[in-house]
């Protein structure tokens, strides 16, 4: 099976999943999401009080090379078996879940472009771009809904470590995208998305190779 890859990078709070989402939901089974956000290390060797001190926003905190080694096999046609990060742990689950590779393979990451290897195995690179304070406001209503996180942790952690990462490892990865999007509710965007998704389904479907 031949697969086409397309990142999704951009600022925490920014609308990666918004948008990511949007498009698995139009596309459905033709389209598998891998989420760098899973491949963050395992935290289980220390305990909670420092895991929350950890400096999640550096390429470090990620098992990339894990990811790498997935992704290939996607493209190559054969199916992994990913990690599942717990955000209310701040470490992997016990579980792991089974990704079978998709015509269309989404990666979604805020350090997705921070690495050369993720970067050439990406066929489209796309940034989601946000203003700084509605990216917080956007993370402090879903860190407190989702991820079982307290306002004072959230302002804590932004400021030192979410914030200066964003500007040092992030943001310089917006010049590495083929397009940047305002907004991962961007309807013309999704639009232009889809349009360019189904041509390279109905290429692949005619060339017999998905
Ligand atoms: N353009 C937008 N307007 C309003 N809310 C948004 C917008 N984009 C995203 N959100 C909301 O902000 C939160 C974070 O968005 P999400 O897509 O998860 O960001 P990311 O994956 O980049 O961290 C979600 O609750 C989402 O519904
Ligand atoms: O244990 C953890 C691991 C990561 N984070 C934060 O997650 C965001 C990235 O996820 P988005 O979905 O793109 O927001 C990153 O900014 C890390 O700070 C965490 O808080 N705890």
């Amino acid at each position: 099976m031949k697969s086409i890859v397309i990142g999704v990078a951009g600022g925490s709070g920014s609308g990666k999943s918004t948008f990511t989402n949007r498009i698995k939901k139009y596309f459905g089974d033709d389209v598998v999401v891998l989420y760098h956000d899973n491949y963050y290390r395992s935290q289980d060797g220390i305990p909670f009080e420092q895991r929350v001190t950890v400096n999640y926003d550096h390429p470090d905190a990620l098992e990339t090379d894990l990811m790498v080694e997935h992704l290939k096999k996607l493209k190559a046609g054969e199916s992994i078996e990913c990690p599942v990060y717990d955000f209310a742990k701040n470490t992997r689950s016990s579980q792991v879940l089974r990704i079978d590779p998709k015509p269309v393979i989404l990666v979604e990451g805020i350090l997705l472009l921070a690495d050369p290897r993720v970067r050439e195995l990406l066929d489209i690179k796309v940034y989601v771009e946000a203003d700084a304070d509605e990216r917080i406001l956007r993370r402090i209503s879903r860190d407190v809904e989702e991820r079982g996180r307290d306002m004072k942790g959230i302002i804590n952690q932004y400021l030192t470590t979410v914030k200066p990462m964003h500007y040092l490892y992030v943001e310089p990865t917006r010049a590495k995208a083929d397009v940047v999007i305002n907004s991962g509710k961007n309807d013309i965007a999704f639009d232009l998305f889809v349009s360019k998704i189904s041509q390279i389904l109905r290429e692949m479907k005619q060339e017999g190779l998905s």
